[in-house]
């Protein structure tokens, strides 16, 4: 694959003179002592405002909404706090929180934090089977849950024996005769008996604060230790792509950014992202835990007058398909937004979201890249490097990000290779963003470095500008008949065409090429309409389909990228955390070759 192909950057392009700067003036600062609830939630309790600020806003479509203050939440977190300490619950213990997004959510997580104990978020969507596994491996004493992720936790508190107790938000009569264990109890009863006074654990910047598990996309979910620094390290990117956040001060935006983000606040995503750095700047964060629709979330940006978002990319596909907007207005009129920015990660944007973003939703969006062990690492800012449609953008300033080979060496412009981050920023001082290790596999945290670099498992190349160009996780990039293929490139070919609400693109084993390109595709509901209960028009569809998409891929890529099958699928498997699942196709491929050979 052309590494740079088709993106008009001029070979003697410099970097935009403002990120040089950006870069040689940023210095962090990491104190010895620090404690993310300190900054998230504490500092701003004692403003003078704090019975006025609100940190939360917990939306309820079509009813009213309740606003919870800064004063509110440390209020509860002081009381949860000395209810786990009460339970036994010590500086560096895990407590389990599977709780959606509400305002216990935070308060659960202000909580642990300044009890100096670490928080392992949980999905409400994981089953029985995901959550043993969690509070196993991590030996969780104990778990905060509502009704909704209650009935799977007590499936399996008897193969917990660590978890001396669960604590139900929110629970009805009904729910709470799940509550078995002797110490377990209801939320609320538990924090009205507390002392609504708790005095800070003065933890180290170093010390572990959550624990939380990758979506296991290419494996089996690996728990990453992330210290109380690791928020330090975050904020440089998050400042950036959301344009500032609301400190750019000539348009003095920030007393009224509002921030909200459907990415679930369990994984890193919503937790670091969204939550924590919205909480550490003061400013409020929507609070939603209805089912993520297009038009949920257009009213909810209206209502709520959302001015910052992280909107994941198969979210804005959805958005793209269910609200293309019109000649006449765009999806920003109709729904009156306010959006100032929007960050978008998880996956590759891609230039079709990209321009959906900047036509309908009136924002030039600022992709960023990061995983679950250093995450906000590379990323756009428009006030700044504005982003080209399609490039991840480039390291945020404090963080040396390289593409690198195999030896560790700095890959040329437009030579693929493993994109990396180096313990040291530009000045030798340590990036605070590191994750301290896995949990329990110090041969999986060794093997992640090269040196001082660690790697992320993702190919991408540098352009002349300095703009990272996502090519794809290294396990997802394979070769079919001599050429390398990046799955992103023509799953985000296959989304412009109309007909297409998502795809994935995986290798078929074949005899002769090695593999060949196999594109799993969902087609829009529209398409599908017609020909619901008919299976010879809904076969017919399926082959002209085919043609076309094959058609339209060979007419914006090269020949070799075109897919030679096409599988229609009713959906995707998907991670928890809305990510398709390319191993699993992969794996189906290989397990139909392995069949056919038999
Ligand atoms: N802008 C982006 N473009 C392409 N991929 C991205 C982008 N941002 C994040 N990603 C992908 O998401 C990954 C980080 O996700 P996360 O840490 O949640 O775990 P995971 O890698 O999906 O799970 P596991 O490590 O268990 O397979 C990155 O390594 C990358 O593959």
């Amino acid at each position: 694959m052309a590494a740079s192909q088709g993106r008009d950057t001029p070979r003697n392009a410099q970097r935009p003179a403002g990120y040089a700067a950006l870069h040689s003036q940023f210095r962090w600062e990491v104190p010895q002592h620090f404690n993310m609830a300190q900054v998230c939630s504490r500092r701003w309790a004692e403003l003078q405002d704090a019975t006025k600020r609100v940190a939360i806003r917990a939306y309820s479509s079509g009813a009213s909404d309740t606003f919870y203050t800064y004063s509110q939440l440390q209020e509860q977190a002081n009381r949860l706090s000395n209810a786990l300490a009460k339970l036994g619950v010590q500086r560096g213990d895990r407590v389990g929180i599977v709780l959606p997004q509400r305002f216990e959510t935070a308060v659960a997580y202000m909580a642990v934090l300044q009890l100096g104990a670490v928080a392992m978020p949980l999905s409400m969507l994981f089953g029985p089977e995901a959550l043993e596994f969690r509070l196993q491996d991590s030996e969780a004493v104990v778990a905060i849950c509502d009704a909704g992720s209650l009935p799977a936790l007590a499936s399996v508190r008897q193969t917990c024996p660590q978890l001396r107790a669960v604590l139900g938000v929110g629970l009805q009569d009904a729910d709470a005769a799940l509550l078995t264990g002797p110490q377990d109890a209801r939320f609320e009863t538990v924090l009205h008996a507390q002392s609504a006074v708790f005095a800070l654990v003065n933890t180290l910047a170093e010390e572990p604060a959550v624990l939380i598990y990758t979506s296991g996309t290419t494996g089996n979910p690996k728990g990453a230790l992330i210290p109380h620094r690791a928020l330090i390290g975050n904020l440089s990117g998050f400042v950036a792509s959301q344009n500032w956040f609301g400190f750019d001060g000539k348009k003095n935006r920030s007393s009224k950014a509002v921030f909200w983000s459907p990415a679930d606040w369990a994984w890193t995503g919503g937790l670091m992202d969204a939550l924590l750095p919205t909480l550490y700047f003061g400013r409020p964060i929507v609070a939603y835990h209805g089912r993520f629709s297009p038009q949920t979330a257009l009213e909810l940006m209206r209502d709520c007058g959302v001015t910052h978002t992280f909107l994941f990319p198969t979210a804005l596909k959805a958005m793209m398909k269910a609200y293309p907007g019109t000649k006449s207005q765009s999806v920003r009129q109709q729904f009156k937004l306010q959006l100032d920015a929007i960050m978008s990660a998880g996956e590759a944007v891609g230039d079709a979201v990209f321009g959906y973003c900047e036509q309908q939703l009136g924002v030039r969006p600022n992709e960023m890249f990061g995983q679950t062990e250093m995450n906000y690492i590379v990323g756009n800012c428009n006030l700044h490097y504005p982003s080209k449609p399609g490039s991840m953008g480039m390291g945020y300033p404090g963080h040396r990000v390289a593409v690198i080979d195999e030896a560790g060496n700095e890959c040329p412009v437009g030579v693929p290779g493993d994109v990396a981050l180096h313990r040291f920023d530009v000045h030798g001082q340590p990036d605070p963003i590191f994750f301290l290790g896995y949990w329990k596999n110090q041969k999986a945290t060794d093997a992640k470095f090269t040196g001082d670099w660690c790697r992320t498992g993702d190919l991408a190349v540098r352009d002349a500008d300095g703009y990272l160009w996502y090519q794809g996780r290294s396990d997802d990039v394979f070769k079919a008949a001599g050429y390398r293929i990046g799955p992103g490139e023509i799953e985000n070919c296959l989304v412009k065409h109309p007909a297409v609400i998502n795809a994935a693109v995986v290798p078929k084993p074949d005899p002769e090429r090695g593999a060949l390109v196999k594109a799993y595709v969902v087609i829009a509901p529209d398409f599908i309409a017609a020909c619901a209960d008919d299976t010879g028009a809904r076969a017919r569809l399926h082959a002209q389909l085919t043609l076309d998409l094959q058609a339209h891929v060979k007419g914006q890529l090269a020949p070799y990228e075109y897919p030679k099958e096409i599988e229609f699928v009713d959906s995707l498997p998907m991670t928890t955390t809305g990510k398709v699942q390319r191993r699993v196709l992969r794996l189906q491929e290989e397990a139909r070759a392995r069949g056919l050979a038999a």
